[in-house]
């Protein structure tokens, strides 16, 4: 069994189906890409995965342990980095990921260490001690991704993971997540762009309408694509770009669920 392994999962908001018989998995090494038009399930499905939300069906696993049953204990064995997350207003980053090393059950000197690597990797370490209302919405970011992954987990839900980060930063931080999955860990990453899941994923699965409308493999990746432009060369899966099988997949989505022209036409 997987690491991430959901079955027919279903979820409704009043008349909106927003995910709708969702199964997928996802194995230790991988960078999974959780592609999709807005609307398409996306963040449903992360909120069920971290135990945020109940579905009205469907099992899902993660590391074992059961988010509908059991949310707590998957929210303790997983990195989250949600969406819009931002670091309460009233404390500093060290304040905060303090706060967050003690309820992950961290050595305050694992905490302090971590912190320091942390904020000299993404250069967040002058603004240490500001409060988060006085930074910017990227160094907001930083913090939050350094909060997903102070424990170290196994697996890391993130929801759009380079949103507010400058392309240094997010040319660091996709490098990260690729040599992070390749410990022996899974690095689920939901995402709008997809040059970016092209360059970081091990596989992609591209979502619609609440379903997973196909699935795709990359290439095994030690490091992201445009640095290892000769091994991209000679991938190893299919060579067509993911840009064309998302429009292709999500075109005929949108087109299998638009009402016909004669139906339309009924309809006047
Ligand atoms: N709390 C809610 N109440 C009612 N409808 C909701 C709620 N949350 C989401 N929806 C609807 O469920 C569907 C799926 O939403 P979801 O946020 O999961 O999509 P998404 O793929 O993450 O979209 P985006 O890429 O725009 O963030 C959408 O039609 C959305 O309007």
């Amino acid at each position: 069994m997987g690491v991430i392994q959901v079955d027919g999962l279903a979820k409704s908001y009043g008349d909106v189906r927003a995910v709708d018989g969702l199964s997928f998995g996802v194995e230790r090494g991988e960078v999974y890409g959780f592609l999709g038009p807005n609307g398409a399930g996306k963040t449903t499905t992360i909120r069920v995965l971290t135990g945020q939300i109940r579905p009205d069906s469907g099992t899902v696993r993660v590391l074992g342990t059961d988010p509908i049953a059991d949310p707590l204990e998957t929210r303790r064995r997983v990195g989250i980095l949600p969406e819009q997350g931002s670091p309460p207003s009233f404390l500093t980053p060290r304040e905060y990921l303090e706060f967050v090393g003690s309820v992950r059950n961290l050595e305050p000197d694992t905490v302090a260490e971590r912190t320091d690597r942390w904020a000299t990797r993404l250069g967040f370490e002058r603004k240490l001690d500001t409060l988060h209302t006085d930074l910017s919405r990227g160094q907001q970011q930083k913090v939050m991704l350094t909060q997903a992954f102070l424990h170290e987990p196994d697996v890391v839900v993130i929801d759009e993971p380079l949103a507010n980060l400058d392309p240094l930063v997010q040319e660091q931080v996709k490098q990260f997540l690729v040599s992070y999955a390749a410990g022996d860990n899974a690095v689920f990453v939901s995402t709008h762009n997809i040059d970016v899941a092209e360059e970081i994923c091990t596989r992609v699965g591209i979502v619609a309408n609440g379903d997973l409308v196909t699935e795709r493999s990359l290439e095994s990746q030690t490091v992201p694509r445009s640095a290892n432009s000769q091994a991209s060369a000679t991938g190893a899966d299919d060579d067509e770009p993911l840009l064309e099988v998302f429009l292709e997949h999500v075109n005929e989505t949108d087109v299998r669920d638009a009402p016909s022209l004669e139906q339309l036409g009924s309809e006047q």
